[in-house]
């Protein structure tokens, strides 16, 4: 509390206070000196008395009840969810009285509050380590992104990429180089999809998801194959892997084409078995299918 505000009861209530005694004054006079018939002496006492305390409390309610009332409802609005209301009227934070600072404090604990969900959300959005976004992220992207995909009948292409060998490296390297070679992953796939539209996610593990939108088949087995192309080319040593002695990755590419409306756990099923054919063939591989018929290899490619 700044002691230099000043108070309900200085400022406003000092009023009441004068006018009381002023009241007590006239009510005395009135009352025991004038010589008033006596109906009229009761009469001028209850017009006195009802005088009073109708200002009394009409200024308890302005003053008091009536702020408390808007700071509830305030709250409660909060309390429900509804953030349209976040900001307090400057009619309670500017008023310089303990109510304004009531209404201040409340204002700063709303905001802190706010910050800290926004943070909160966005720390359950990304992975750690990686900075990519996580699984979560996918959901919520996807929520909005694949009902707008089949309105504008556009291909949805999903890439599961896996790095290979990836426990021999943790075994040999030890955890912290097996983080810092996901780090650098990383960063190609945020090179390589930088579309705003793009949605690159760390599922798990050494596992990564990137989905795109509007890109035909061939552009997206082309853009997944130059990905793993530059993973290769980054040359992290890894001496312990029988596919090559630099780290290297497969990619399952599956496209959605228009008009079949996506279903994300086929696409990603799809992509999976696509990636689980890339590990058999050898690794540090490239494959996409399309969905509408999955059998069909559209494309391989051997690193
Ligand atoms: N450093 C590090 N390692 C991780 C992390 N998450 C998972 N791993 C490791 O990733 C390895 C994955 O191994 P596997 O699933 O056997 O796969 P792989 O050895 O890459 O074999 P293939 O995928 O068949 O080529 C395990 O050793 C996990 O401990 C992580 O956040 N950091």
């Amino acid at each position: 509390m700044q002691g230099k505000q000043p108070l309900i009861f200085k400022g406003r209530w000092a009023r009441l206070s004068v006018l009381t005694f002023l009241g007590s004054g006239l009510l005395g006079w009135g009352v025991g000196g004038a010589h008033w018939p006596w109906p009229i002496q009761v009469i001028a006492l209850l017009l006195l008395v009802s005088l009073t305390s109708g200002w009394v409390l009409l200024r308890i309610e302005r003053d008091l009840l009536h702020p408390m009332r808007r700071l509830s409802e305030h709250a409660r609005r909060l309390h429900e969810g509804d953030n349209t209301h976040l900001m307090m009227t400057t009619y309670l934070t500017e008023r310089r009285d303990e109510v304004g600072e009531l209404a201040r404090q409340f204002q700063h604990l709303v905001e802190d509050l706010k910050a800290h969900n926004a943070q909160l959300l966005e720390q359950s959005l990304i992975d750690p380590l990686t900075k990519l976004g996580n699984r979560r992220m996918l959901e919520n992207r996807l929520d909005v992104a694949l009902p707008l995909t089949r309105r504008l009948d556009c291909t949805v292409s999903v890439l599961m990429m896996d790095v290979d060998h990836f426990k021999p490296y943790n075994d040999y390297y030890g955890h912290p180089a097996g983080d810092e070679c996901l780090v650098q992953i990383s960063g190609v796939l945020r090179d390589t999809f930088r579309r705003e539209t793009d949605i690159v996610v760390r599922l798990g593990g050494e596992e990564f998801l990137v989905l795109l939108i509007d890109t035909p088949s061939q552009e997206a087995w082309r853009l997944a194959d130059a990905m793993r192309g530059m993973i290769q080319a980054m040359g992290i040593p890894h001496e312990y892997s029988p596919t090559a002695n630099v780290v290297t990755v497969s990619v399952g590419v599956v496209t959605s084409p228009p008009g079949v409306g996506a279903d994300i756990d086929d696409m990603i099923a799809c992509a999976d078995e696509a990636l689980y054919a890339c590990k058999a063939q050898g690794r540090n591989t490239t494959q996409a299918r399309m969905l509408s018929s999955p059998v069909e290899a559209l494309e391989t490619h051997a690193g």
